[in-house]
């Protein structure tokens, strides 16, 4: 188990305030977000709190700590989302999508007023592109989108769960994993991306976080925010 992620991760928890309409992201690092935000309900620190979750897993462990729980079209907005995220830069363009959770979390994220990030320092990069890219594409003709990828030389791989299962997403999808090994134009991709035809979603997320927290191996977190 990482100190970094859960010392960052409970952290975050202290951004959270009473009434709030908050976003629980997904992975090992909102595993701990959510974890003590539901100690807080229960230790009775925090009484009011409704939750959206971007992902079942999360879902599950919202409802497993009693953490009232509303879909998105429930809710007018969202005041506070706190997700993890697999690389990030310091000016706030990131990879997300390795838990296969990137499309809901993006359309949470989309519907965020304020947006955190938790990382443990290891994740913060200059230049994305070492953690492979997750696009996430409609099964139907998913070889066809494979092999064009193939063929532009960004080395794709089938997302799997088991030997000879591929993933599939919580909206019934594949994804594909491009191992690009450095992203010099994120914002060039990203649009390229979008436009391919059985694309649903891609990983890349740029200026989306208002803070990033991040944690050094020791548990000790610091807070970049964006300057006004
Ligand atoms: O799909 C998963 C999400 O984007 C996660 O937030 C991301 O992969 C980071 O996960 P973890 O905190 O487990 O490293």
């Amino acid at each position: 188990m990482s100190l970094g992620k859960e010392a960052v991760g409970r952290k975050a928890a202290d951004y959270v305030e009473d009434g709030m309409v908050v976003g629980f992201g997904t992975g090992s690092t909102a595993y701990f977000f959510i974890d003590e935000v539901g100690k807080r309900i229960q230790a009775g620190e925090l009484k009011h709190i409704v939750g959206v979750a971007t992902s079942r897993q999360t879902l599950t462990q919202m409802e497993s700590l009693g953490i009232e729980s509303r879909s998105l079209d429930d809710v007018n907005f969202i005041d506070l989302l706190v997700d993890g995220a697999d690389e990030t830069t310091r000016d706030f363009n990131g990879i997300k999508g390795g838990g296969g959770a990137l499309l809901h979390e993006k359309i949470v994220a989309q519907n965020s007023r304020r947006i955190i990030w938790i990382v443990t320092e290891d994740k913060l990069v200059d230049t994305l592109g070492k953690f492979p890219l997750p696009v996430e594409i409609v099964q139907f003709g998913s070889w066809k989108l494979f092999r064009t990828f193939d063929q532009s030389g960004m080395n794709p791989t089938f997302r799997k769960s088991g030997q000879d299962t591929l993933f599939i997403t919580d909206s019934g999808n594949y994804i594909i994993d491009l191992n690009l090994d450095v992203i010099q134009n994120p914002h060039q991709l990203a649009f390229e991306l979008s436009n391919m035809v059985g694309v649903v979603e891609h990983g890349l997320f740029l200026n989306y976080p208002d803070v990033i927290l991040s944690s050094d191996a020791e548990g000790n977190v610091q807070e970049i925010t964006r300057s006004k």
